[in-house]
């Protein structure tokens, strides 16, 4: 069996965080493989990228998410009961209800929301003499999650649960005293969640019918049991949080138009260009750099024995931005999507393979429906782009441009 290539250094946990969405593609150009084994935090793991890593990592049940991301990001991003945490047939029972959610009515109803609250917010943004827009679309968003979910949130919480829905997201990628803050913070929102669904069980809460918070409230383990209500706070939170995180590519997005501007009178000239628009977005910034995986059952592949329990990563990241699938990948070219077949491996910013079998995005639909909705608002208004920081550092996860995006000059379009 070959063997598969190590990366220099004992333990490289430091080069890890410092290059973050670059480490493991760098490493498999540097090492001429789309695999090699190496330490972090002391751990030895196999990286990976590319399609067929991709194919291997998603397709059937050979990976388990447990036991695979520090738990710092564990707990802010997914926690203990979450659909993340199953496997196989509990898993495959879980994701329906999510996939339930994302049919093409509901994805509808949430851009349509995501409209209404941004045109409830321009008034404001208009009288502010600049606007950051990550945090302002946050705020639009959590709004937006809530009215979607059926989550009722009275209006002086809104600005409190926009913050630790925002905090969830940023502080996932670091350890320091941010992230102890985002934790406690998280605790609070898992504690209004709970007591919501126990109110909704107890009938003193009526959440509307078809609603998220209808679901999972009314959710039935595989055994007939109900969901523990720890368990459904952790999922709503599932659903609310990361449509939150959306505004992470809707700034991406007005980046996009503000340093690619043609793409504004393309888009205005011909509406089917959107959809390439915003996969473009999803494929060329960065969000989620990796996932990591811990192998169930012992299997092989490429010349590799992977045993039980195993750590393995996949780099999304690298695996959009590999040249042999994206030429060019360093540019922004929304043509790439104009005919693209629809691979599930190749163009992985939310996971590979079938999200009803394994452990993939359910909400992609729902993400590309927020964006594309979120670049005709942005389009209908005009405002300045003052000097700023706008770069983004690929140490820093998750990554945003530096500035966060600051608007002047806000205005509706007449
Ligand atoms: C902001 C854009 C988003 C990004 C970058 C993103 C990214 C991801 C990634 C990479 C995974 C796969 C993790 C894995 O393989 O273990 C994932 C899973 C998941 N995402 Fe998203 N996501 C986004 C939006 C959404 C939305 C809008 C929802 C729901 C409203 C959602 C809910 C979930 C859930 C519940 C899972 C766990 C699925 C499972 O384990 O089967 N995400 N997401």
């Amino acid at each position: 069996m070959p063997a598969i290539p190590h990366a220099a250094g004992i333990d490289n946990t430091i080069p890890f965080l410092r290059e973050a969405y670059t480490f493991v593609s760098r490493r498999c150009e540097r090492l001429g493989s789309d695999l090699f084994t190496t330490r972090i935090m002391l751990t030895p793991v196999l990286c990976m990228r590319g399609a067929e890593a991709a194919r291997v990592f998603y397709d059937g049940d050979r990976f388990t998410r447990q036991g695979a991301m520090p738990q710092t990001v564990l707990r802010l991003l997914q926690d203990k009961g979450s659909v993340q945490g199953l496997d196989g047939a509990a898993h495959r029972h879980r994701k329906a209800l999510f996939m339930s959610l994302m049919s093409p009515d509901g994805i509808a109803r949430i851009a349509g929301l995501l409209e209404h609250h941004w045109r409830e917010a321009l008034p404001r943004w208009t009288s502010m003499a600049e606007v950051r827009l990550l945090p302002a679309i946050g705020d639009v968003l959590t709004r937006t999650a809530c009215d979607w979910a059926g989550v009722p949130v009275p209006e002086r919480d809104m600005p409190t649960l926009s913050r630790e829905l925002q905090a969830m997201i940023r502080e996932a990628g670091h350890v320091r005293p941010g992230t102890l803050y985002a934790l406690a913070l998280r605790r609070r929102t898992e504690r209004r969640m709970r007591w919501l669904v126990e109110d909704v069980r107890a009938g003193r809460v009526t959440p509307p019918e078809g609603s998220a918070l209808a679901a999972v409230a009314r959710h039935r383990e595989p055994d007939g049991t109900p969901l523990g209500s720890n368990a459904a706070a952790v999922e709503l939170i599932n659903l609310l949080r990361p449509v939150v995180a959306v505004n992470r590519f809707i700034i991406f997005a007005a980046l996009a138009l503000h340093q690619h501007s043609e793409w504004r009178q393309r888009l205005a000239d011909d509406e089917a260009w959107l959809e390439p628009f915003v996969q473009e977005v999803r494929r060329f910034y960065p969000f989620f750099p990796l996932v990591g995986g811990r192998v169930r059952r012992g299997f092989e592949w490429a010349g590799h024995r992977f045993a039980a329990r195993d750590w393995v990563i996949l780099d999304l990241y690298g695996t959009n931005h590999d040249s042999r699938l994206w030429p060019e990948p360093e540019q922004f070219r929304p043509e790439r999507f104009k005919d693209w077949p629809g691979d599930p491996y190749t163009f992985i910013p939310q996971g590979a393979g079938d999200p009803m079998a394994g452990h993939r995005c359910p909400g992609e639909r729902m993400t590309i429906a927020l964006i594309g909705r979120a670049v005709r608002l942005l389009r209908g208004m005009h405002y300045d782009v003052p000097p700023q920081d706008l770069s983004i550092s690929l140490s820093n996860m998750p990554a945003a441009p530096r500035s966060q995006l600051v608007l002047s000059r806000v205005r509706a379009a007449a």
